[in-house]
């Protein structure tokens, strides 16, 4: 059941330091590759949310041991994979791409479904590739069944990854356990949010694992063993961003402790993003501080690379004096829901002027007023509405409880940073 939510309004510049939960990519790119792993691995200050919580149970159904340390960190202790299994993927882009290319390397059969919305997310892509790879699947899309046969020949594969760079990395994570290991060729549209498959490729080398990407849009992964490790999971900086955002939206300073000082998520961009807006923003040894300045100003924005970064962009440049231009986001009518479209549809309810393109949005910020914003179920058009209730009085999310895919406890993290003034 869903739960509306009354967006609090700020009564003053928000000022708050917000410690952020671990990353979704990195905890659940972690999770994969400590299952395939030589021998156990743990995974400390995992994020424990629904994509990733689904992850594990889902890795735990095919027999992989995930149990919690006494601190919060998972222990992964891999076992050879076998069915029969049902996997629930949510409506996580992570579950549903990256697990088919392990379960893969199962015995018997696992059968994969979804949340509703899930059933919609573009997957013949990769269950394509995997059948070009030797894997016996059932289906184009969820739910489908995949017959393990305990193990996969691999080799050269073709795809058209401009719908989601999820299809690349799910091969590449479970790929240095073909027999053959796996070479991906990318051929179309440019692949959307890159810098996610940089974050798998760097894991890969970190796990020991030989993985060639010097040719764009060809990334080769050499079969072997994937190493045991200890992982470190970095905050989420994309969810840190609606924290940052509330800063931005009202004049105030917000710091996130533990901003890395190198990372590979793409979710680094908000601190250029803010600038850009308006902002100014300082990396010390607090963490990312960013001061809202008295007036955002609109900007003409290229997302390809931070895609998942645009519900959180559109809240700002709603609330902007001047026009904002999104471009390069056209893939992500396939993302938790068609965001392209809710996006405009919820700027446009509350009063706003908001047009669709092709592959992304025009925002001219008008005045806003009240009303209840949707959230399709998508985590970030939920937190997009919490950002536009801290200013305009009387928004309500009608689905809160759909943050939960990241972080476990929004409303609570929200209400303590907008107490903490
Ligand atoms: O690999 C990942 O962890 C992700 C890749 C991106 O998917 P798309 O390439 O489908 O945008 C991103 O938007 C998503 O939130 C997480
Ligand atoms: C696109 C997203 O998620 P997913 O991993 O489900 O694709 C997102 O978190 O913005």
């Amino acid at each position: 059941m869903t739960q509306q939510w009354s967006a609090p309004t700020a009564d003053g510049p928000v000022h708050a330091t917000v410690p952020v939960p671990g990353s979704k990519s990195i905890t659940n790119r972690a999770l994969v590759l400590a299952a395939l792993a030589d021998g156990p691995s743990t995974l400390h200050a995992p994020l424990r949310s629904r994509d990733t919580k689904l992850m594990a149970a889902a890795l735990r159904s095919l027999g992989v041991g995930i149990t919690d340390g006494p601190d919060g960190s998972w222990l992964v202790t891999p076992s050879p994979m076998h069915g029969p299994a049902a996997v629930d993927c949510g409506l996580a882009g992570t579950v549903m791409r990256f697990l088919p290319p392990a379960a893969a390397l199962a015995v018997g059969e696992v059968v994969f479904d979804g949340d509703e919305h899930a059933r919609t997310r573009p997957m013949g892509t990769i269950l394509d590739a995997l059948r070009a790879l030797g894997a016996d699947i059932d289906g184009e899309a969820l739910p489908f069944t995949l017959h393990g046969k305990g193990g996969l020949p691999g080799g050269e594969v073709t795809i058209d990854a401009s719908a989601s760079s999820q299809f690349v990395s799910g091969l590449l994570l479970s790929g240095a356990r073909y027999e053959s290991g796996v070479t991906v060729v990318h051929d179309g549209k440019p692949v959307p949010s890159l810098p996610h498959i940089e974050m798998t490729v760097t894991m890969l080398r970190e796990a020991g694992v030989a993985v060639d990407d010097a040719t764009p849009n060809v990334w080769r992964v050499e079969p072997g063993p994937i190493a045991a490790r200890e992982y470190a999971v970095e905050p989420d900086l994309s969810n840190a961003m609606p924290f940052l955002a509330a800063a931005a939206v009202t004049g105030g300073e917000v710091t996130i402790p533990g901003w890395p000082a190198a990372t590979t998520q793409p979710g680094a961009a908000v601190k250029d993003i803010l600038e850009r807006f308006g902002c100014t923003a300082t990396v010390d040894a607090r963490g990312l501080t960013v001061r809202g300045p008295d007036r955002l100003t609109g900007v003409d924005i290229d997302l390809r690379d931070e895609s998942e970064l645009t519900p959180t962009v559109v809240a700002l440049a709603a609330l902007a004096q001047g026009r904002t231009h999104i471009r390069g986001v056209a893939h992500i009518r396939g993302h938790e829901t068609d965001r392209i479209a809710a996006l405009a549809a919820e700027v446009n309810r509350l009063g706003g002027d908001a047009t669709e393109t092709e592959d992304g949005l025009i925002i001219t910020p008008r005045p806003l007023h009240g009303g209840v914003w949707q959230a399709y179920a998508d985590h970030r058009m939920a937190t997009a509405g919490a950002i536009i209730g801290l200013v305009v009085a009387g928004v309500a999310v009608d689905d809160i409880g759909s943050t939960t895919k990241t972080i476990p406890d929004f409303p609570g993290m929200w209400a303590a940073m907008l107490g903490a003034r």
